[in-house]
């Protein structure tokens, strides 16, 4: 790029983001100009299949099947193809080639972010990537930015849509899972393999984004304890309901003494709880900083139209960065904190056991809960089949750990018929 010249962009990806962004930058180029102090060029689009169809806002002559010589051409390259690789070594690429880069892509940064923050610090050029982590909504810079002189205690939030959408249903209109699956795909909110949200991965590679933002640290997806939706039923939610709760996939990222842990899991909220209000597709996320105290983000966290949003809002920040000077922040130069495992996670738990009705059935429970030291908030009773009664537990807060090793010995208590369910809450 030459001082006065256009900032040359190149797009790697043409799908569902990358139409949108491409249209953007097209009919928005005089907007963006302004805003950016040059105009916006985009100098070629990087697809797997140059002949397929594509949106008619798409300039056929710009699509090319050679990313890497089109990163070569360009000072800002967007990668929105998705995957490991090539995304991976074509970032790296321009990084090292001198280019900016903006990514959508989580699971390549959940896995191996830090590679390419330390490449763009040593190059000193601006790497962004908002639409990342919870698709529309400006999360990323705020954590990465905006809190950057406070203390970041905790971040709690669903940040899937997909699962979102899937349990909201399974709560209004007591659809099992796999009809409320099926319902997803539908409506183009769940791939036809809806394994990356429905087993968790999703939410866990962008946990890990997260934590590592906020605690300024090296989380990896690896780091992250993630249980996906496959094990909730209907019966769990509406058991939840009964109880005021609502079954939420949470990405949780907290300090402790002495590190932090991060994971992803079902847990109840409460229904007064912000989060136990979003619905469908939707995502939220809570932060919670020392000074700042609760903050709360909220808005769409996937579709075309608003993750090209934020992939175009990075678009302009490297670009004017490089018309006006000036960088983003530096990310490699972070302390490693200690990421412990989910073991040292402490919350409350809710518990439901079957066991026989009879005398002295609930002092031996309780005992197991207090032989390790977990504190039993309250217990509710109701009949079951035959002489059989379930009991449902809310503990206070406890060790992970220490509730895990209670579950193990009441399986194994002669009273105890079943252990029906175990769910985190949180938010309470
Ligand atoms: N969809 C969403 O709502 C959101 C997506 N993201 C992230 O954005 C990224 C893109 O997602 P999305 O648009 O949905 O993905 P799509 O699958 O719709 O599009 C991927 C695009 O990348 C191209 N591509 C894939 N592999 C290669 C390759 N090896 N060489 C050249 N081009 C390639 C494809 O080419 P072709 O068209 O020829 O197949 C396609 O145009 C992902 O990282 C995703 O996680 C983030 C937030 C929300
Ligand atoms: N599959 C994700 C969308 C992209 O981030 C979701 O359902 O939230």
């Amino acid at each position: 790029m030459d001082a006065s010249g256009p900032v040359r962009v190149a797009l790697l990806g043409c799908g569902v983001v990358g139409t949108e962004v491409a249209r953007l930058l097209l009919t928005d180029a005089t907007e963006l100009a302004a805003r950016v102090g040059a105009p916006l060029e985009l100098v070629g689009i990087a697809v797997r299949d140059v002949a397929a169809p594509r949106d008619p806002v798409v300039d056929r002559a710009l699509l090319t099947s050679d990313a890497e010589g089109l990163v070569r051409r360009a000072d800002v390259v967007v990668e929105v193809m998705g995957g490991i690789e090539p995304a991976r070594s074509l970032l790296l690429a321009a990084i090292e080639g001198g280019a900016s880069v903006v990514t959508a892509n989580k699971a390549l940064l959940g896995q191996d972010g830090p590679t390419l923050y330390a490449a763009a610090d040593d190059a000193g050029v601006d790497l962004y990537f908002e639409a990342a982590v919870a698709g529309a909504i400006p999360l990323v810079r705020p954590v990465r930015e905006s809190l950057a002189g406070d203390r970041v205690t905790r971040v709690l939030g669903i940040v899937n849509g997909t699962t979102n959408f899937v349990l909201d249903r399974m709560a209004t209109d007591g659809l099992e899972l796999d009809q409320a699956v099926k319902e997803a795909q539908a409506l183009g909110y769940a791939e036809a393999d809806p394994t990356a949200d429905v087993e968790g991965h999703d939410a866990a590679a962008k946990a890990a984004i997260l934590a590592s933002l906020a605690f300024h640290t090296r989380v990896s997806v690896d780091d992250v304890h993630r249980e996906g939706i496959l094990a909730v039923t209907a019966q769990d939610v509406a058991l939840a309901a009964e109880t005021g709760h609502v079954v939420k996939l949470l990405a949780v990222a907290e300090r402790v003494a002495d590190g932090v842990v991060v994971r992803v899991h079902p847990a109840l909220v409460p229904t007064g709880h912000p989060l136990a209000s979003v619905r469908g597709a939707f995502n939220a996320v809570f932060v919670e900083a020392e000074s700042a105290g609760e903050l709360m983000f909220y808005g769409r966290g996937a579709g075309g139209a608003p993750t090209a949003s934020a992939v175009l809002g990075d678009v302009v920040t490297v670009a004017r960065h490089r018309v006006l000077g000036g960088k983003g922040p530096v990310e490699s130069s972070h302390a490693a904190l200690t990421v412990h495992p989910v073991a040292e996670a402490l919350t409350r738990y809710q518990v439901q056991v079957r066991v026989d009705d009879r005398p002295g059935v609930l002092a031996q429970v309780a005992s197991v809960f207090a032989g390790h030291g977990v504190s039993i908030e309250t217990v509710r009773q109701a009949r079951a089949d035959g002489d059989q009664a379930d009991l449902l537990v809310v503990t206070h807060t406890a060790r992970d750990a220490d509730l895990a090793a209670t579950v193990v010995d009441l399986a194994e208590l002669p009273v105890v018929r079943a252990v029906l369910s175990v769910l985190r809450v949180e938010g309470a």
